[in-house]
């Protein structure tokens, strides 16, 4: 019987050192994204690191009954209205605000576009964000810890203008540095910045002292996608179905700006307090015009030809969001099999896709689609582009337009009380107390000049 151990562990990037992918049993970044430099630094392998402490719900059979939840609302197939039911409700999302009490004119972050039209426009304006060094740590007094990554962790904050709540990322230079991150690391800031989009994460400014470097975030409250479904096992086919859709959009809208995201997963994906999703971790996404070759990632989401050491575009995306429809239907990914990430790599390379009989016909039909490595039959890389995926017969009762305004009632809200920096929906972190906001030697300080 297949062995579900790997539900309880977050996905990660890797904390602990590279091999060659060709060579050893860990897939590896190269520093650069250029064909000829394939010296491998940060892998990016599932990590035994992260807290495990959301075990699999008893009914692991049932996708009926999935949540613990008590009174909260359920995404379950029987009390979740298709997306076509859910038309007449339009949330009134909360206008977001920066920490200073700072709005652009229309009440929204400032953010920037470029580049070619997404299929479905976000509203906004074009003036690019204003990041680098706006706050500083005195204006916030941390709370908690929300998440830790392979660099630092985010808190919980409270800004001490508006007294409203933020997320701040945390991480350490000087680890940052040892895996060989600071292109990402940097790409990273580069990338929220330019960004404006309902279901992305925004990031409201950047700081740093001599150890650290500070991301200045929304707090989103719900939680991470990854503990919802890890709590019901798997979602029906139209809670799915939402998530995939807003998850479309936001790619629709990357690709429009030339930015592959490049690390899809329901770890990375939030929850707000209308059950709206918010991607986060822009740590691996890059502006591609064209094509590129760094390998990195989280094993299980790696498209055949990262893994293959190939050169490629955005539609390692496309590939990604068809292994996370394919696991929020089942619960699993394809792709995933017990063994080792090398295990799944050769899963991946291999191609070969078992599709349990619950998925509806439609769902499979998008998700072979999705799921191929042929790239000239890959839905989102063809003539169509992301249109492609949305004039998909799964999504046919999509409205994208009112998705986008977030004018459909999302399946499940979460039982957040909201503005109070209620984190009750984040899994609970020890708490270490790190020597923040020291002044002092620097040696890094020319590596991030941009925060
Ligand atoms: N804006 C936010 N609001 C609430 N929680 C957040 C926010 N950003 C991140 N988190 C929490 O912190 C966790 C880690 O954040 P993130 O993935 O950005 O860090 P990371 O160092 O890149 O992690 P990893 O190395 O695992 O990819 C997230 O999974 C999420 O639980």
């Amino acid at each position: 019987m297949r062995s579900l151990g790997f539900l309880k562990k977050k996905r990660t990037k890797d904390s602990s050192g590279s091999r060659d992918l060709d060579a050893a049993t860990t897939p590896t970044s190269p520093t650069r994204d250029s064909p000829g430099s394939l010296t491998t630094t940060t892998s990016a392998k599932q990590s035994e690191s992260a807290p495990a402490q959301l075990e699999p719900s008893a009914d692991m059979a049932s996708a009926q009954t999935p949540y613990t939840g008590g009174s909260v609302q359920q995404p379950t197939q029987q009390n979740v209205p298709s997306i076509q039911n859910l038309l007449n409700h339009p949330t009134n999302p909360y206008a977001s605000s920066a920490p200073d009490g700072a709005q652009s004119s229309n009440g929204t972050p400032l953010g920037g576009a470029k580049g070619s039209s997404p299929a479905v426009q976000p509203p906004g304006d074009q003036a690019v964000r204003q990041t680098k060094g706006k706050y500083t740590l005195t204006d916030f007094a941390i709370q908690r810890t929300l998440g830790t990554g392979s660099f630092g962790r985010v808190h919980l904050v409270q800004s001490k203008h508006n007294h409203r709540f933020y997320a701040i990322k945390v991480l350490k230079k000087a680890q940052v540095v040892k895996m060989k991150q600071v292109e990402h690391t940097n790409d990273e800031r580069k990338m929220l910045q330019r960004v404006k989009h309902p279901f992305l994460i925004t990031l409201w400014g950047t700081f740093q002292d001599s150890k650290n470097l500070y991301m200045v975030m929304d707090f989103i409250e719900g939680g991470e996608l990854f503990s919802l479904l890890r709590k019901s096992q798997r979602f029906p086919n139209p809670v799915a179905k939402f998530y995939a859709a807003e998850v479309t959009l936001a790619l629709d809208y990357l690709h429009s700006m030339n930015i592959i995201y490049r690390d899809l997963k329901p770890e990375n994906l939030l929850l707000d307090r209308h059950g709206h999703l918010k991607i986060t971790d822009f740590g691996f996404a890059k502006e591609v015009p064209d094509i590129t070759w760094t390998l990195c990632g989280t094993p299980d989401y790696l498209a055949p030809e990262v893994v293959a050491s190939k050169g490629y575009n955005k539609s390692v995306d496309w590939w990604s969001l068809g292994i996370l429809i394919f696991e929020m239907l089942c619960g699993f990914t394809p792709f995933w099999d017990g063994g080792s990430p090398m295990k799944i790599y050769e899963n991946i390379l291999k191609g070969r896709v078992k599709y349990p009989p619950y998925i509806v016909p439609d769902a499979q039909d998008l998700l072979t689609k999705l799921i191929t490595s042929d790239l000239s039959k890959r839905l989102g890389n063809l003539h169509g582009g992301s249109k492609d995926v949305m004039d998909h017969p799964w999504f046919a009762e999509v409205t994208w337009d009112r998705l986008l305004r977030k004018d459909i009632d999302a399946p499940y809200v979460p039982p957040v009380r909201a503005g109070v920096g209620d984190a009750s929906q984040f899994d609970k972190y020890p708490e270490e107390v790190d020597a923040y906001g020291q002044t002092g030697d620097d040696p890094y300080a020319k590596l991030f000049t941009e925060f």
